[in-house]
């Protein structure tokens, strides 16, 4: 699987331990930075992951911060873009089974790294389950496109 990933500073330290960890895994890995520990503002890394997702450069996006609050917000603005904010397993399969999220949204201060790359593992191996819940992304698109400009 191609993935995007990006990060603030919040993010950074646990943006290289995914990367390293989806390599070894044998997925290619595109890092939108940020690229150290500099204090930097999350929305620019959450919309530079959500165009990469959106323009189909990868098959899907991971982004950081340290709550995963702030950067799957930004991640949302971009229309098309379903980035589901993930603190344990279950969810991450969810978001991809039920919801078709197409970017996951990790808080570095509230999940640790060993727990991270379980939900990575299981996020990368879920396919959406298609059938009624198809039918409800469809209304999550509807809603997107009665109030986009
Ligand atoms: O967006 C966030 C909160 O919703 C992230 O946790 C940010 O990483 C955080 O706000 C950054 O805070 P800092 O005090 O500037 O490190």
């Amino acid at each position: 699987m191609k993935i995007a990933i990006g990060a603030d500073h919040g993010g950074f330290g646990l943006k290289g331990t995914i990367i390293t960890h989806l390599e070894e895994k044998g997925h290619e890995v595109i890092d939108l930075g940020s690229y150290n520990t500099d204090s930097v503002d999350y929305p620019e890394f959450g919309e530079k992951v959500a165009m990469a997702v959106k323009n189909k450069e990868v098959d899907r996006g991971i982004v950081i911060c340290g709550t995963g609050l702030g950067i799957s917000i930004s991640a949302n603005k971009v229309p098309g873009i379903r980035a589901a904010l993930v603190s344990e397993t279950f969810s991450a399969r969810m978001s991809i089974e039920h919801n078709n999220a197409n970017i996951l949204a990790l808080g570095a201060r509230v999940t640790g790294p060993d727990l991270a790359l379980e939900i990575v593992d299981v996020w990368t191996e879920a396919r959406f389950l298609g059938d009624r819940h198809e039918r409800r992304v469809n209304k999550i698109i509807d809603i997107e496109n009665k109030y986009s400009k």
